[in-house]
């Protein structure tokens, strides 16, 4: 099986940007090691702290937040970081070239119980002409990422990575302690019956959101015409992987349960990074009305409405907002 510096090199890859990612896949690999020792690590449970979107942090979120950071910031290439737990950037080198923003942890309410999470991140060209503690240098659409993708914490730890050829998935050889290729092109089939959504929020959707999910309920009654199951692991990561390994719908719609926070899931660190894997792997990714990897962000901690995974069904989705 291969490894993933020359598979990176095979694309094409800068040698800054290979080592850039192998440098984050360090620290995942650590935040692995911590995540499987769990209780034993003293990993688990929770801060007293709360982040800038107002969320109780986990002892992990911030362990691994750190980890990351100080990783990323010591390679010498990037210019500046921006993270979920973080409340504004944090300067690197003035002359790197890159940005990373990152989910540290993502599934966070997941840790206690021992189930899924993963680490997501996203990596941006740094414009020369701005200072390194200027924020507005992350605002750049989704389409200018240079590689996005995630580690998922699981009965075997995964990673999913594009650098715009394809979707590749790895799995980490502890006995190597490097991960190794295990699927050379991930592929979205076009077609599925299966969604992911929080049904729980059912009466706080909007009319188009409503209407789409009671017709995949209605099975073949309905006007669907096929019978659908249901998946929800509460972790995006997660229910991502599974897109990407077998198909599925996975939506975050917009919601009224509460008004200062209409969306859910974060733009820059998990929206944008998992729109490429998922275009990339042939699938597509929407916020009902427009490509979110089109959107441009006025805000490193934006939230936005997400609806991916297999094309066809995404777009059955996206008609119902059109209607
Ligand atoms: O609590 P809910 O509604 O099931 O939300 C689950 C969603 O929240 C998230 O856990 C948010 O991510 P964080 O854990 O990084 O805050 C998503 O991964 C997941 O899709
Ligand atoms: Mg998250
Ligand atoms: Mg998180």
């Amino acid at each position: 099986m291969r490894r993933i510096s020359p598979v990176l090199q095979q694309d094409g890859v800068d040698s800054n940007l290979l080592s850039l990612i192998k440098t984050i896949l360090a620290a995942c690999r650590e935040i692995a090691f911590r995540v499987s020792q769990g209780e034993l690590a003293g990993v688990l449970g929770s801060t007293l702290g709360e982040n800038i979107q107002g969320e109780t942090q986990k002892k992990l979120d911030i362990i691994a937040n750190e980890l990351l950071k100080e990783v990323i910031l010591e390679t010498g290439v990037v210019k500046a970081i921006s993270s979920e737990e973080e409340d504004t950037i944090v300067a690197g080198n003035p002359k790197g070239k890159y940005l990373v923003t990152f989910d540290p942890l993502d599934g966070s309410s997941n840790t206690d119980i021992n189930s899924l999470i993963g680490t997501i991140f996203s990596i941006l060209p740094a414009p020369e002409d701005k200072a390194a503690d200027d924020a507005s240098m992350f605002l750049q659409p989704g389409t200018a990422q240079l590689a996005a993708g995630y580690v998922l914490y699981g009965p075997s730890t995964m990673l999913a990575l594009t650098t715009g050829k394809g979707t590749r998935l790895y799995t980490l050889d502890k006995t190597y302690g490097g991960f190794l290729l295990t699927e050379e092109l991930a592929t979205i089939p076009k077609y599925t019956a299966e969604f992911a959504i929080n049904m729980s929020n059912q009466r706080y959707w909007q009319p188009a959101m409503q209407t789409y999910i009671a017709d995949l309920l209605q099975g073949k009654e309905g006007p669907r015409g096929k019978n659908y199951n249901m998946r929800w692991i509460a972790a995006m990561v997660g229910d991502v992987h599974r897109v990407l390994c077998r198909g599925g719908i996975f939506a975050y719609p917009r919601d009224n349960k509460d008004a200062s926070k209409p969306d859910k899931l974060r733009l820059m660190y998990e929206a944008n990074p998992m729109s490429f894997l998922v275009e990339q792997a042939g699938g597509a990714s929407s916020t009902g009305y427009e490509r979110i990897m089109d959107i441009v962000p006025v805000d490193i901690h934006q939230r936005v409405s997400v609806i991916l995974g297999s094309k066809h069904e995404v777009e059955s989705c996206i008609a119902y907002h059109q209607r």
